[in-house]
């Protein structure tokens, strides 16, 4: 699918934040109104409605067809939001049980997806029969499905008739080489294949099934795994293939790798990529295509808004007992509240741009941002476990990526630690918002070079940004402050010939 080019002076979310677009890049008129709507309240297919609407994920498919080597559902920790982890297995019934129950208590639910713990095409009856009990109940809940792809060519229709029209499609790679060093086998037609074969069957059936979802009117989203020194200089050319065949967006996750996990690349020692070497990839990826850079790599029983889980409270043993009621009309008056919202924040934005627009046009600045969702400066910075990045200019704020620390303030003897983490975490940013940060981390922040911001504390996102922007660039004309480099701008100078050179 070929996008318009959109001016560089255009800020990505800007275009299409408040107009039903997805704020991943694209101007309001270009996405048809049938997929606007489908983007609207879709956390994981949309970065703007993220800040605003939960997911929540069941455990219905605990059996998988293909091995990947930094894969391992067997090992569980509930602290720990990690794609495959589970803490407990669902049955059909079970997981409506949760879904009604979740929905009684967040109004922000809008998507039930089912993402594993395995693959949910390997597990055809359970992960049907669920989609049709929570159709059946609760029908204005949004439904999708996370899969490896390899059975995917022979459900696309099923699929559609489930409801379902967003499909998340993990492919790593497009060339069986580079395939057999993350996929050691899969089983296809009741028959185990390894290496190379497997790979090469994997890829066929992963691209044809993109091929027939989108020709049955569905939004693809793909997922890539970026493992270094294995598929980083390839995935430049899974973009293009995926792109080629019509998927809606690109999602470049780091690997996740430990050798506690006990996985084949956490026992061998490969490491995950930096910041740096991510934001590489996915700028090399990015050109007119869209790019996914608010994903949190969730729990396959993930609850809750993206980066907030609460699937600890929504066990089993939790539930209320009995029958719950649906709530649709508590999620229809949060989707009005939020339509609201989102004219307010445009409100706000629109004048902040006004205040920056005779700032340099190159003049920019990175920051990050501690949130808790609604797409406000609203958590502390001892309490964020992650911060956001943006880079801001006179056009805007745009979302570069999350930065994942231990947070701070937790007490006990990790804390100087989990500082450490999180300074080494933010190194080239220069300003961090949050609502609130104690004396203590604000002079560490100011010594390594970060300014530490509460005064724009609960503010829409962008809306302090700017605010902040403004008088930053004004601190700069004057010749008291000096731009940092961002890491994208160095990386960038030295791309060719390091991480990855799309030239
Ligand atoms: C657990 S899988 C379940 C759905 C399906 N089996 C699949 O692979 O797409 C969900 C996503 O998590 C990713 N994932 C699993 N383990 C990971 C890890 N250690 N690091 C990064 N991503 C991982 C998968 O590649 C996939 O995109
Ligand atoms: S396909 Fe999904 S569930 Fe299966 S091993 Fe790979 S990541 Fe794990």
């Amino acid at each position: 699918m070929k996008l318009p080019v959109v001016s560089p002076e255009v800020p990505a979310a800007a275009n299409c934040r408040f107009s039903g677009g997805c704020g991943l890049g694209e101007a309001p008129a270009v996405l048809p109104e049938a997929i606007a709507e489908k983007l609207r309240n879709h956390p994981c297919y949309s970065e703007e409605a993220h800040h605003h609407f939960a997911r929540m994920h069941v455990a219905v498919a605990p059996a998988c067809n293909v091995q990947c080597h930094y894969c391992n559902r067997k090992f569980d920790c509930a602290n720990e939001s990690r794609p495959g982890v589970v803490s407990e297995r669902l049955s059909p019934e079970e997981a409506l049980r949760k879904v009604l129950a979740v929905a009684a208590e967040l109004p922000q639910l809008a998507v039930v997806g089912v993402a594993g713990p395995g693959d949910p095409l390997a597990n055809p009856e359970r992960t049907f029969r669920t989609l049709a009990l929570v159709r059946a109940a609760a029908p204005d809940l949004r439904l999708c499905v996370s899969t490896n792809g390899l059975a995917l060519p022979d459900h696309v229709d099923e699929l559609r008739a489930a409801g379902v029209d967003h499909v998340t499609v993990t492919i790593n790679m497009v060339d069986p080489e580079v395939g057999a060093r993350i996929h050691p086998w899969i089983v296809h037609g009741g028959r185990r294949l390894e290496g190379r074969a497997a790979a090469e069957v994997l890829s066929g059936r992963q691209l044809e099934g993109v091929r027939r979802a989108v020709a049955a009117g569905m939004l693809v989203k793909v997922n890539s795994v970026l493992v270094p020194g294995v598929n980083d200089r390839h995935l430049v050319e899974v973009n293009r293939a995926v792109r080629g065949l019509g998927a809606f967006v690109h999602n470049v996750m780091p690997l996740i790798s430990d050798p506690a996990h006990g996985t084949h690349y956490g026992l061998t020692g490969q490491r995950g990529p930096t910041a740096e070497e991510l934001e590489a990839v996915q700028r090399a990826c990015e050109g007119d295509a869209r790019v996914m850079r608010h994903c949190r790599q969730c729990r396959a029983d993930a609850v809750g808004l993206l980066g907030q889980d609460r699937s600890q409270e929504f066990t089993l043993a939790r539930l209320p007992p009995g029958p719950a009621q649906d709530a649709a009309e508590v999620r229809a008056a949060h989707r009005a509240a939020v339509e609201r919202l989102r004219d307010r924040a445009a409100g706000a934005r629109a004048e902040r741009l006004r205040a920056v627009a005779s700032v340099p046009a190159d003049l920019r600045a990175r920051v990050a941002v501690a949130t808790r969702g609604e797409g406000r400066v609203n958590e502390h910075f001892g309490h964020a476990p992650s911060f956001q990045v943006y880079d801001v200019s006179r056009a805007g704020a745009r979302l570069v990526g999350l930065r994942r620390v231990d947070a701070y303030c937790v007490g006990g003897e990790g804390e100087d630690d989990a500082l450490e983490g999180a300074l080494a975490a933010l190194s080239d940013c220069t300003a961090v918002l949050v609502a609130k940060v104690g004396r203590c981390p604000r002079e560490k922040l100011a010594a390594a070079g970060i300014e530490a911001v509460s005064e724009h504390a609960h503010a829409f996102i962008e809306e302090a940004a700017l605010a902040w922007f403004a008088r930053f660039a004004a601190e700069v004309a004057r010749g008291e402050r000096t731009p940092r480099p961002t890491s994208a701008e160095t990386a960038g100078e030295a791309s060719c010939g390091s991480t990855i050179c799309t030239g």
